[in-house]
């Protein structure tokens, strides 16, 4: 039985997209940095705290498979969540524009004997945006929500001039590699 804990309506559709039967678990993970804690190792942290949180709602599920995911963008060494407020979401924009950050996501599966996870760093450019296609883009509420203040699945498609790595990782959930870890606990889509 496998259980996805994560709220992120992206995370349900691109697991579904892969034809996976799961039911989801909300969980509530604090995502706090810990001081000089490196971007890699604080995603999976995240990821692996998500995972072991809704795990411990079902392990008296028998074959209960637990995935947890986190998802952040990295520039200059700064990691961007998730933006507080249209001021927040304004300042990453803006240091995004015209430069190549990376996207680091990474998922976690836990059962009872079994843990196992995958990180995975993709690369995007986005091109250089004017005060007015920010301010355009944050009135459409797509960057709420979102790592870094945008969606490569929405509007700001039009902005990402390159990316090297994998979409679905971007939008929150690596599916190859996912599915491939998955295959490791006897689950296939
Ligand atoms: C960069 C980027 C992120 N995102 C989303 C994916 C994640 O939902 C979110 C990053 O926040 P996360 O903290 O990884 O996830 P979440 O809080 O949405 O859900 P949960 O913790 O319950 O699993 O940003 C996009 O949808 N498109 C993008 O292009």
């Amino acid at each position: 039985m496998l259980y996805l804990a994560s709220q992120s309506p992206r995370r349900r559709q691109l697991l579904e997209q892969v034809g996976l039967r799961f039911s989801v678990l909300d969980v509530d993970v604090p995502e706090l940095r810990r001081a000089g804690e490196p971007p890699e190792d604080y995603v999976s942290r995240v990821a692996r705290e998500k995972a072991g949180a809704g795990f411990l709602a079902v392990a008296a599920v028998e074959r209960a498979v637990v995935l947890g995911a986190d998802t952040e963008v990295v520039l200059d060494g700064d990691i961007f969540g998730k933006p507080a407020d249209a001021a927040d979401a304004l300042a990453m924009l803006r240091r995004l524009s015209g430069r190549t950050h990376q996207v680091i996501s990474s998922v976690w599966a836990v059962s009872a004997g079994r843990e196992e996870h995958v990180t995975q760093i993709s690369e995007v450019t986005l091109a250089p945006l004017d005060e007015a296609t920010i301010a355009r883009y944050i009135a459409t509420g797509e960057p709420f929500g979102k790592a870094g203040a945008y969606g490569i699945q929405g509007h700001a498609a039009a902005f990402i001039a390159h990316l090297s790595g994998s979409h679905s990782s971007v939008m929150g959930l690596p599916l190859h590699e996912t599915t491939r870890l998955l295959s490791h606990f006897g689950i296939v889509g």
